[in-house]
């Protein structure tokens, strides 16, 4: 299939320096997306970015439309999502400045809309294996080119926010083998799955969250100060993610291309046209032949 590198830039990174394009809006029948597009090519791989908190972060993690966010990536014909977020550190071996190639998530977020789908279509997708393997291979391969620390797996657990964690919070989700913490890539995840667009995340950790004993309570203005340092990294990762880009690839080995196919549980019969008009752009395919 033909690729399309879509790049969601989090806390930090609100434009793509070298992606040579235009803002563009996209509308979506799911709502406001945080903001228009910037698409256009780098290094001659077709592009799109969308800064997930919007150009001058006015969005908090819970007011986001994160659906609205992956429908205007998936019209834009995005294939391959990466997700650039920043994070907290839940061990020892993760300090600041590690970027963590995330493969699982604990999903604890409570206030946000979760599915494209519902009453009138109801579908379950897998989540099993939540992100894309080779789309985490090659984003390893450039953080390896690039020359950051990085770190293959960990399981980054999704809070509500947007206040940080007690520390017997923070305990706990140590207790359960969590490795860092973020208030952003669920429903992300969940979404772009449903969307049958491959997702990898770059969990870059900014500080220790709040079990640390010799590291003070979490403040923005510290995070802030290592998130400057890493949006240079993620800045560089990108464009050496973009070169290293091929314009087509092979079906994701982790099925993120075919995760509708049978996920979808209503009959035809059952369907509600209203809810299928807005599944136009992330489930056409599957419905298409229904
Ligand atoms: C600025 S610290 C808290 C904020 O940063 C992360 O957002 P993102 O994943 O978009 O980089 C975290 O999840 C919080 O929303
Ligand atoms: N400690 C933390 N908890 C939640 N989100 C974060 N983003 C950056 N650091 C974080």
């Amino acid at each position: 299939m033909d690729v399309t590198l879509g790049i969601i830039g989090g806390s930090g990174l609100y434009e793509l320096p070298g992606l040579q394009g235009e803002w563009e809006t996209i509308e979506s029948p799911w709502g406001e997306p945080s903001d228009q597009v910037l698409r256009g090519t780098l290094d001659g791989t077709r592009m799109v970015f969308l800064p997930r908190h919007g150009r001058g972060h006015g969005l908090d993690p819970t007011g986001i439309n994160y659906r609205a966010n992956i429908d205007v990536m998936k019209r834009a014909g995005v294939t391959d999502l990466v997700s650039l977020s920043a994070c907290g550190s839940l061990r020892e071996d993760l300090p600041p400045g590690m970027f963590v190639i995330v493969d699982q998530f604990i999903d604890r977020t409570f206030a946000r809309p979760k599915s494209f789908f519902g009453n009138g279509c109801v579908a379950h997708v897998s989540m099993a294996h939540p992100v894309s393997r080779d789309l985490g291979d090659r984003v390893e391969a450039a953080a390896k080119v690039v020359g950051v620390p990085v770190r293959r797996g960990g399981t980054y657990l999704a809070m509500e926010g947007p206040q940080f964690s007690s520390l017997a919070e923070s305990q706990l989700y140590r207790a359960w083998g969590a490795d860092v913490i973020g208030m952003t890539n669920m429903p992300e995840a969940k979404l772009a799955r449903e969307a049958e667009i491959a997702y990898a995340t770059v969990a870059m950790v900014t500080d220790f969250d709040s079990w640390h004993p010799e590291h003070g309570e979490v403040d923005i203005m510290s995070i802030i100060a290592t998130m400057t340092q890493n949006a240079d990294a993620a800045r560089n990762l990108v464009a050496t993610l973009a070169a290293a880009t091929p314009p087509t690839r092979e079906p994701c080995s982790t099925g993120s291309d075919m995760a509708l196919e049978t996920a979808i549980i209503t009959t035809p019969e059952a369907r509600d046209p209203a809810l299928l008009a807005k599944l136009d752009a992330v489930a056409g395919r599957v419905l298409s032949r229904s």
